[in-house]
């Protein structure tokens, strides 16, 4: 970025033609910019120059000295620039002159900042101003000084951009196929493409119609599928390829991804490890297990998962002693199993990572490459493209660094033609709670205040920021509740990784099912916003603000699955969060033309702008503004009860 620094002890280089010596002067101001290559120079150097014009400088502090010394320069500047044209026309002598008396001026410039008593900075803020030649001044008389950088440009439009940019090009050699809402078609379609008892299975256990990314990607993929199992199984992987495929929440994509591979077991004799699948927790290997299980009723495709509650030892001894088609497991616990050599990949023809952003940012024990390596190690054939890779996600990553780790083979990325990244199911009602800053002590309160406002058998799921949120959270509520007689309507309990896998089974459990006529609450953190599948969620609630447009989309997607309704709450602690929520999670996403646009409880009188706050001007309806005030209004009763409950939650807490 800078130019070479000028060193006037170093022969100057003749050019091969006579010209002009590059001399850049010692100040530059443009009204003596006549000639074309100094203006280059100029321009080439004026990247260079820090942030200000030097002239500007030199006005602001206008301490008087500094302007003559600016008209000093300028004068010396004028006298290098006739020099520069006289050694244009004479030889190497007039250059050497010329470079000499540039450094002579550059010294007397010096001496003169020093009888002025300049200080240091000034000093060499001055000498930084000026030009090379001052540079080489600055070096020769002081220790080597940071010159004054350029404040660093936070500019965040700049960096939108650079993110859009990413985005756009993270894919750009991948066939993209485009799907919408509209691609839905009846099972049955396809009874010449699937064996009757996955087709059977398919309609008794799920469906009798596709979803739409279902639709994309049986078309796709199951005439080549079957032409390959019934000409040769060799090539197979290749002629299918692999594929990225980012689709919304709760749009089937297990479903999505489960259909083909059990189509493409169908015809093997031996149960070999054909099929790994890898999730990112421990909840949604039973739950692909769950779906798995049902599509392979009466095929004798066998299934094991990495069930974690047993040990390592345990789990090694049955994969030997049985070797499965399907193998369900988390990173971790695949490169145990890979380093304890418990598993071969040698059959192995399809890799599926579901929740695929969220796996490729887990780094356990280096996961990504251990397993490319050893598919390679015992695999037969080593080409590229010897094993379909399986990529979903409803935030697919768009960082190629990640993806390229994964050595795609002619991928294929199956995408909704929607404006931006990431997409929100049309049928959630998105519906921002404005806090104001001044009452968010009272936010618990807030939340007790929300449930009354909900169908009273409502089904809702909290996220908070930490499992201690949740335990907290959950706690006091229930005080409260207890205190307000409304506990015995109310289920609230907390789900976080503090608690037993079997007590968070069974949470899981009895919240799914629930059908006591209650309001059951799950207070939970983020370990439940990927992928887990729980039927009627009436509404999320994010109690806290997520950190990303991801965490965001994938905690929304806990309700409106499967073309059910949802609703999700925001609670937006003042302008901050409401500017967090509006530019950096919000404005990532896409929601359908026929989608719902989110909306906003806030009091009257607050504007909404770009800054994120909420216009509630007279046309907004009326029930939202009755809502909010029903929920940020905290009576004098409430104000003591409230106050007790916290003293009983802290003499837990202490106990
Ligand atoms: N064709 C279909 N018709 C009706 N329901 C379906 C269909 N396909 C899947 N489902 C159901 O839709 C729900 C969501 O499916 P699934 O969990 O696969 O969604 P997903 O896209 O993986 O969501 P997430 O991104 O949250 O993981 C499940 O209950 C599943 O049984």
């Amino acid at each position: 970025m800078f130019a070479a620094r000028f060193d006037p002890t170093q022969v100057f280089e003749a050019t091969e033609e006579p010209q002009a010596a590059k001399v850049v002067p010692l100040k530059r101001t443009r009204s003596t910019e006549d000639d074309s290559d100094d203006e280059e120079e100029v321009e080439e150097t004026k990247e260079e120059e820090p942030e200000e014009e030097p002239e500007e400088v030199a006005e602001d502090t206008n301490d008087g000295e500094s302007e003559s010394a600016s008209d000093e320069e300028s004068e010396s500047k004028s006298s290098s620039a006739s020099a520069s044209e006289d050694a244009a026309g004479s030889g190497d002598d007039d250059r050497h002159n010329t470079v000499m008396s540039r450094f002579h001026q550059t010294l007397s410039l010096q001496d003169k900042l020093k009888a002025r008593g300049l200080t240091a900075e000034e000093e060499s803020e001055k000498a930084a101003d000026g030009s090379a030649a001052a540079e080489q001044t600055e070096e020769t008389t002081h220790a080597l000084e940071q010159i004054p950088q350029p404040d660093v440009v936070n500019n965040s439009e700049v960096a939108k951009s650079a993110v859009a940019e990413s985005r756009s090009t993270a894919w750009i050699n991948t066939k993209r196929v485009y799907y919408d809402s509209s691609m839905v078609k009846p099972f049955a379609e396809y009874k010449d493409q699937l064996t009757p008892k996955l087709l059977q299975n398919i309609q008794n256990e799920f469906s009798t119609d596709t979803f739409p990314i279902q639709s994309i990607l049986l078309d796709t993929v199951l005439p080549v599928l079957n032409r390959s199992l019934q000409l040769t199984k060799k090539n197979l992987t290749r002629r299918v390829g692999d594929m990225l495929i980012n689709a919304s929440t709760g749009s089937g994509k297990t479903l999505a991804y489960s259909i083909p591979i059990i189509q493409a077991l169908s015809g093997r004799t031996v149960s070999r490890l054909r099929v790994l699948i890898i999730v990112p927790t421990k909840l949604l290997i039973q739950q692909v297990f769950d779906t798995l299980n049902k599509l392979v009723k009466g095929t004798g495709i066998t299934i094991t998962t990495a069930k974690m509650d047993q040990s390592l030892r345990e789990e090694s001894r049955k994969l030997q002693l049985s070797e499965p088609d399907i193998f369900i497991t988390t990173p971790g616990r695949l490169v145990d199993h890979l380093n304890s050599n418990s598993i071969s990949l040698k059959n192995l023809k399809f890799l599926i990572l579901d929740e695929a952003d969220r796996l490729l940012n887990q780094s356990f024990q280096n996961w990504c490459s251990e397993l490319m390596t050893t598919i390679q190690h015992d695999k037969l054939d080593k080409l590229p493209g010897n094993v379909v890779k399986m990529v979903f996600s409803a935030t697919l990553t768009t960082n190629t660094q990640k993806l390229h780790d994964l050595h795609l083979y002619n991928p294929t990325l199956f995408m909704t033609d929607s404006v931006k990244l990431y997409n929100l199911p049309r049928t959630l009602q998105e519906i921002n709670i404005s806090l104001p800053t001044a009452k968010s002590m009272y936010k618990p309160l807030f939340l007790v205040h929300l449930l009354p406002l909900l169908e009273s058998d409502s089904k809702l799921i909290v996220f908070v920021k930490s499992n201690e949120a949740s335990l907290r959270l959950a706690t006091l509520v229930n005080i409260i509740l207890e205190k307000m007689h409304t506990k015995d309507s109310i289920s609230v309990e907390s789900f976080n990784s503090n608690n037993s896998r079997a007590q968070n089974r069974k949470l899981v459990s009895e919240f799914s099912t629930s059908s006591d006529g209650k309001m059951n609450v799950l207070i939970t953190t983020d370990i439940m916003s990927r992928g887990i599948d729980i039927s009627n969620v009436t509404a999320v609630i994010n109690y806290d603000v997520p950190i990303s447009s991801q965490q965001y989309v994938h905690r929304c997607g806990r309700t409106a699955r499967a073309g059910a309704s949802g609703q999700a709450f925001n609670y937006l602690v003042g302008k901050g969060e409401r500017k967090f929520w509006n530019q950096q999670v919000s404005s990532a996403i896409s929601r359908d033309v026929d989608g719902l646009e989110p909306f906003s409880w806030a009091k009257k009188s607050e504007k909404q702008d770009a800054e994120g706050d909420v216009d509630m001007d007279d046309t907004v309806d009326p029930q939202t503004i009755a809502n909010h005030e029903k929920i940020v209004t905290v009576t004098d009763e409430e104000e003591s009860l409230y106050k007790e409950a916290l003293g009983e939650l802290k003499d837990m807490v202490l106990k």
